[in-house]
Parts: structure tokens; sequence; C-alpha cells
């Protein structure tokens, strides 16, 4: 084959002695019909010193097929069936024209009865006139010799018989250029130290500039994976109906976080080992007066919940130490609350389902496994009679939508869900049960004060968004998914997509 430079010059002599290529079709290099794609190669280049022009010269044609050309040469299957039917009254038997003609007589027979040339008498084939013009070899015969037909119908039928085949060529008309030569100037993409120095450059040829070039797209604009997969939780609860809780402050009261949920003031949580606490300001009173009157004796007694409470003085300045959230439960119990007034306003109860899937803070060491900050995926649900049974079937589906579908309930203890169950997951890597997540049904205590009507159940549950993400993106170091660790080249190329079965399999703890 030939090379660039041979083709080019190939090219720039051919025109110098004709002006004009017409169709690089003809041109040949040692006798033999050059590679058109390799022919274009080398117009490129020299269009590029606007040596040359040049147009493509887009071609169709149409060939036969192994069997179109058995066909041209001995006529169709039709024809032949034809043929082998001799005249008079005698006919053929059906059985011997398919000894003769083999699988040609079973294609030829449908035609030839089609198209009235013959017709069966007995057992016999029999012809029913004296001659026939086998259109279909008159046609192929004339596709070989002029590569088409004028029939564009003819040709698409011909192609669905498998007796003919479309090809495409592309060649070029070539034409001199406003800078054509003979010789090719070697042409510099930069002024070099060794040229300014030899004083080359003076008679230097340079590169033009294109400047049609596209560039490099900037990569910019990605999400960060806990952001994307947090996008694919959020898909699957608009698809349960679930509406999204305001989760955008992370300062919280203690008395949203911690009180209203039942939980008492001396729990271990609520320390600073546990909770960052907030100086300035340390403190908020802007929690509603009657409200807190209820969890005060809530907590203090039982009030008029049916429970005795923790018998403990509840403080208000305990209440309204501001903290940054340890969980977006904080956002549930405020937002119950307004379910409740809403209720209360309206005269009635509608059910309603919330989520959230935002940041939370706990005052731990950063470790391999564990974050000061990380993210919670909460879900909420209130409706009258609800069950236990409903919470394990509703995380029944949930989980199915995550492609988890072997789920497990342990009990365990919440200051505000009783009952109360971890999730469980089945991993099929690590052929064990991990715990995945934390749920419940709010308490009494927690729902009668926020003022729900007694009727109404709350289930509820949360599980961690750090843990699935991780898996996902192949993770092993959770301190990997903190902002400055977290690099485009990770990120670019992951789409925004549902959670794919392979990593709800994989999905494993809860953040704690
Ligand atoms: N708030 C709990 C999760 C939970 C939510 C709702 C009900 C029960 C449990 C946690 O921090 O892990």
């Amino acid at each position: 084959m030939a090379t660039t430079e041979e083709l080019q010059t190939l090219v720039l002599t051919t025109l110098d002695q004709n002006q004009v290529i017409e169709d690089s079709k003809n041109i040949k290099f040692d006798g033999k019909p050059i590679d058109q794609l390799a022919f274009l190669g080398a117009l490129n280049s020299l269009k590029s010193k606007d040596m040359v022009d040049y147009s493509p010269i887009e071609l169709e044609f149409w060939t036969l097929t192994e069997e179109g050309e058995q066909v041209a040469k001995d006529g169709s299957h039709e024809a032949r069936v034809f043929a082998a039917v001799p005249s008079g009254e005698q006919g053929i038997p059906i059985a011997e024209l398919q000894a003769r003609l083999g699988e040609a007589a079973k294609i030829g027979q449908g035609k030839a009865f089609k198209n009235k040339w013959i017709s069966k008498k007995g057992a016999n084939l029999v012809r029913l006139v004296d001659s026939i013009v086998d259109q279909t070899q008159k046609d192929l015969l004339e596709i070989k010799n002029t590569s088409t037909h004028k029939d564009a119908k003819l040709l698409a039928e011909l192609k669905k018989r498998k007796l003919t085949d479309k090809y495409k060529t592309t060649s070029y008309k070539v034409t001199k250029g406003p800078a054509f030569s003979l010789e090719i100037k070697h042409e510099a993409t930069e002024i070099t130290y060794e040229m300014l120095q030899s004083g080359e450059w003076k008679n230097a040829t340079f590169k033009k500039y294109n400047f049609d070039a596209v560039g490099v797209p900037p990569s910019g604009g990605h999400l960060h994976p806990l952001m994307k997969v947090r996008q694919e939780f959020r898909e699957i609860f608009f698809e349960m109906g679930f509406s999204e809780m305001p989760t955008n402050c992370f300062a919280e009261s203690s008395f949203w976080n911690f009180d209203a949920l039942f939980q008492p003031q001396q729990h271990p949580a609520r320390d600073a080992h546990d909770t960052f606490f907030l100086k300035d300001p340390a403190n908020t009173d802007r929690f509603p007066r009657d409200l807190m009157a209820k969890i005060k004796v809530t907590h203090e007694n039982g009030g008029d919940t049916g429970s005795i409470g923790y018998n403990y003085k509840w403080k208000e300045e305990d209440a309204g130490k501001l903290i940054l959230r340890t969980h977006t439960t904080a956002v549930s119990s405020y937002m119950l609350y307004q379910l409740a007034e809403k209720t209360k306003r309206e005269g009635v109860f509608n059910p309603a389902k919330y989520f959230s899937i935002d940041r939370v803070f706990r005052n731990e060491s950063v470790d391999a496994t564990h974050l000061a900050e990380f993210h919670q995926i909460e879900g909420v649900i209130a409706d009258k009679n609800l069950t236990l049974g409903d919470l394990i079937g509703f995380m029944d589906v949930f989980f199915k939508k995550m492609g988890m579908d072997k789920i497990r309930f342990k009990p365990t203890y919440n200051p505000y869900t009783e009952p109360s169950m971890e999730i469980f997951s089945y991993h099929e890597g690590l052929k064990q049960w991990v715990e995945i997540g934390n749920s419940g049904m709010f308490r009494p205590e927690m729902l009668l004060p926020l003022g729900l009507p007694p009727d109404v159940r709350v289930i509820a549950w949360g599980l961690g968004l750090e843990r699935p993400t991780m898996v996902k993106y192949g993770i092993s170091n959770i301190r990997d998914l903190l902002g400055h660790k977290v690099n485009i080249a990770m990120i670019k190329d992951y789409p925004v997509c549902r959670l794919d079965k392979k990593m709800g399999k994989e999905l494993v703890g809860l953040s704690e």
C-alpha cells in the first residue's frame, strides 16, 4: 500500500499534469486502485496547507449476492421449475421435480403457481402457458451490468430476497489549491530555541493555527458522590409518594433533637462527648410554649399519656441548648408537630409520608468507618391503625427497591420508639447479616404531647448514606468521601441512576 507521502506526490503530479482529478476512484498506484481512506488522509494534509481542494463523490451501487449470481446465470427458481415441467397434458410428478431441482423446487413452485405458469393436476404439475419471461433473471443481469436499476422498489425487494446487496463508496474530486506546488514544504508547529539560535526561523514555514479546532471540554459541575447517591434515594421516596422535609438547617435546639423525642435530659447522648454544642449563640427559647409545657410533664410524670414518665425535674435551659443536630429525627419531630397543628386547624387528619436525606453531626473521633458528620436517610409515615406489620411490610418494599431482598429485624431500644427494630440485610460477599438501619413506632409519650389524634400511629426508620455510597464507588475509607478528598476523575463519569441490584446486596452498616 502506498504511504501518505507517496499518495501526496501522486496527487500533486497528477494535478500538475491534468489540472484536476475528476474522481479519485480512477487513480492508480503501482497499477492498483488506491485505498480511498488513505487517500483522504493525504488530501487532508495537503488541504491544510492550501495546496489542494477537494469534494467528496458519494456513490451508491448494487451487486448480486452469491444466490443472485446463481439466479442471473441459471434463471430464477420459478423459471427453473417451469423449464422442468414438460409441455403437454402429462406434466411431471411433484416428487420427481423435487428430486431433480432440490431446494429450488420448493421455493420456485409457489412463485410459478402465483405467476400462473403451472398448476397441479393430481400428483403432477402441468404447464399453463407455452413460454415465460424470466423477469427476475433479466433484472439481476441488468443490475450486474449497470450496478443499479431504475426501479428502486424492485431493488429493495431483491435485497429482501437476499439476491442483491447495496454498497456505498466515497471517492474525491480534487483540484489545485491557492498554494499549489509540486514540493511539500515542511511546516514547523512552533518556534524552538534551536531555530532562534541558528536563524532557521527566518525561512521556516509555520503551520497555520486551526481556529476551528474543538477545545478540550472543561470538566466541572459534577455532583459529589454522596449527592448523586442521595438523588437515587430521593427518587425512590418520590416514587412511593413521600414529600421531602426541610432539613437545610444544621443547628437545632435540644428541644426538637431530644426533648420532643422523649429523650430524657440526663441521657448520655446529650453529653458533650457525643454532641456538638453551639457557643454563640448557645441557647434558644424559640419553641412553642404550650408544647414545651406538655413535654415537661410527660418527661416528669407521663402527664396524660398513660405513662409514668422518667421521674426527674425537667429543665427548660437544657431544652434551649443549641446543638448541631445529631439525627434528622429532630426534623421529623418538628414536622409531626406541624402535622398535628394542621390537623387541629382543619379538623381532619390526613395521612402523611415524609423523608429527608441530610447531614447530621456527632462528636466522635474520626476513623476509617466513622466521621463526625455524616448523612442520614430518614423516613416517616403517619396514619391511623398502622402496626408493626406495616413497618415490616413497608421496609420490605422500600429495601427491595434498593435491590435488597433479604431483610431481617432485631428488637432494640430507642427512647422515642417502641417497639424498635434494627434492620439487617444479608451480605452476599461477607455471607452474614449486617446492620443497615434502625426503625420503630414512635411512642405515645412522643406523639400525644405533639397533639396528634390518639389513634394516629407513626412508623419511622433511619439509615446512613455514606455506606451505600462507599460500596457504589468502591471506597474503603470513609474519609475519602470528605469534600477535599473527592477528585473530579472519581466522580465525573458517574451517572445519576437507580441503585443497581449489586449495590443493594452490598449495602451494609448504618453510619453511626
Ligand atoms: N434516629 C435514629 C434512626 C431512627 C429513626 C426513626 C425511628 C427510629 C430510629 C438514628 O439516629 O439512628
